[in-house]
């Protein structure tokens, strides 16, 4: 399903399905997606994003084939893998066990694909920490253990330490959850900052005035893809409408799409 708009492809799914227990919850997904560029993956309550993600990830068993820049993903080592995707979880799942740790050497996690086994860190993983931290403005919290911060405060130092990694690919489920307007005006930012540099984002959102302002949208329901488009292509905007029962309206304003109640 490449795409004329697709300069080149860094993840690809081809006719992958995905089992959650005894259900198959996504059904022969294809889907390429552009490298340097953000793309947004919406749509209504259970439709499969995280699920979709995390094959893209590499983290949940499958069938079909996920590639990296062309290549098996099933391929490549687990240290390789986690050099090249970086990951951020939903609400930080599954991090419960980091809380005693304090907020600099959790940012340091996101260094462990780089360095040689029980090696200490080294000045280009404290340089890529600090610079982490300092970009989600959680720097003053490097003493701090992340247990005592708040939610907000705790998504920004996760989200540091998915930047730490510094990987070719972040992909990102609802990094917006508890962060303040700033903050999420501020994720966008770094978003932006990323693929500038030449990075490929590719975010879960379940908010479509952030995921609107993406180079490209996938919407899913059902498990399955529905649409995969540019974020300024009216084709993108019915497709949202419509999986949103037309509950919502895509506008411009102020130079920006966005999505509001119909
Ligand atoms: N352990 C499980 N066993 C069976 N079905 C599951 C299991 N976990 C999740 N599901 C189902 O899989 C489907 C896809 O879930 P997924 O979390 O990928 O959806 P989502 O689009 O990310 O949803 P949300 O917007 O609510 O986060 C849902 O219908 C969900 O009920």
């Amino acid at each position: 399903m490449t795409r004329q708009w697709l300069q080149g492809v860094a993840l690809e799914a081809r006719q992958v399905s995905a089992m959650l227990g005894a259900a198959e919850v996504l059904h022969g997904i294809e889907l390429a997606l552009a490298a340097g560029q953000w793309t947004s993956i919406v749509g209504p309550n259970g439709a499969g994003k995280s699920t979709l993600l995390k094959v893209l990830a590499g983290l949940l068993a499958h069938r079909g084939e996920v590639r990296l820049h062309g290549q098996p993903l099933a391929g490549l080592g687990a240290r390789a893998r986690a050099r090249r995707l970086a990951w951020l979880g939903q609400g930080g799942a599954g991090e419960g066990s980091a809380d005693d740790l304090m907020v600099y050497d959790v940012a340091m996690l996101g260094r462990l694909p780089h360095q040689r086994w029980l090696a200490a860190p080294g000045p280009a993983d404290r340089a890529a920490v600090e610079q982490a931290l300092r970009s989600t403005q959680a720097w003053d919290w490097r003493e701090r253990p992340l247990g005592q911060l708040s939610g907000g405060e705790r998504q920004r130092v996760l989200l540091a330490r998915a930047l730490a990694v510094e990987a070719e690919l972040l992909l990102m489920d609802e990094p917006l959850a508890n962060l303040d307007p700033p903050h999420q005006a501020d994720w966008i930012a770094l978003a932006r900052a990323q693929v500038r540099q030449g990075r490929t984002v590719v975010s879960v959102l379940h908010e479509l005035n952030v995921a609107l302002a993406a180079d490209a949208m996938v919407v899913m329901a059902g498990g399955r893809v529905l649409h995969h488009g540019r974020c300024n292509d009216p084709a993108t905007h019915e497709a949202l409408e419509a999986v949103f029962d037309k509950r919502i309206v895509v506008h411009r304003v102020a130079g920006q799409w966005i999505a509001i109640p119909a």
